[in-house]
């Protein structure tokens, strides 16, 4: 029988959903999820991604706040399922360009989203960091530097995902496990929620730094 993505998630572990609120809890409490901001989604199994429902405040979030999606589509598994995050399709992007991720984090921090906003009223173009010991925390063992990919803060939230999609197209070595949207916020991705986790503590860091130095 052909494995529907419905039986390949109907087995989603319940710790993923635990993992996905505490994860949108601490990072509320860091700050960088203020309000309703924010998402959090781990892959499960080949078709699937359980990611955070939208609207809801982070701080309050609880297991059953996670949403069962179809990883080509974005459209939830189960019917009645509440609305997954409204920024799904750029999870989906991450994903689909990495298929060895797991997890992926967005949030709102202060220095990242400053950063990526000034560098974008100067014209725009990736972020770049080099010599910073923190670059080796966005899972780097060499130092010089590190590019971030920078996107605009489209209205349509598909045409953000669009334009991750077409950058994740062209061959880079080494990407970054990292993008930041102009006047918006920043997304990280890992293995696990912790290493996608510990990678945005360690950009929004590294956004701290690069604006404490200056040009
Ligand atoms: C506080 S509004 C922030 C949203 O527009 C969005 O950017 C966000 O991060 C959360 O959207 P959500 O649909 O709840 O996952
Ligand atoms: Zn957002």
């Amino acid at each position: 029988m052909t494995a529907h993505p419905v039986d390949v998630v109907s087995t989603a572990p319940y710790d993923a959903a635990v993992g996905l609120s505490a994860t949108a809890r601490a990072l509320y409490d860091q700050g960088w999820m203020p309000g309703t901001s924010g998402n959090v989604s781990v892959r499960s199994g080949a078709d699937a991604v359980l990611i955070t429902a939208s609207g809801l405040g982070k701080g309050r979030l609880t297991s059953t706040d996670t949403v069962l999606v179809r990883a080509d589509t974005g459209a939830p598994v189960r019917p009645g399922s509440p609305k997954p995050s409204a920024e799904t399709c750029i999870h989906l992007a991450v994903y689909r360009a990495f298929p060895t991720v797991g997890a992926v984090v967005h949030a709102h921090p202060p220095y990242a989203t400053a950063l990526a906003s000034r560098r974008s009223r100067a014209g725009g173009g990736a972020v770049r960091f080099t010599d910073l010991e923190l670059i080796k925390g966005m899972g780097r063992s060499y130092l010089d530097s590190i590019e971030i990919p920078l996107f605009a803060n489209w209205r349509e939230v598909p045409r953000i995902a669009a334009e991750v999609d077409d950058h994740f197209a062209r061959p880079a070595t080494d990407p970054a496990p990292a993008l930041l949207i102009a006047h918006h916020g920043a997304t990280t991705w890992g293995a696990d929620l912790a290493e996608a986790s510990d990678r945005l503590e360690c950009l929004e860091a590294l956004c701290q730094l690069a604006l404490l130095i200056g040009d």
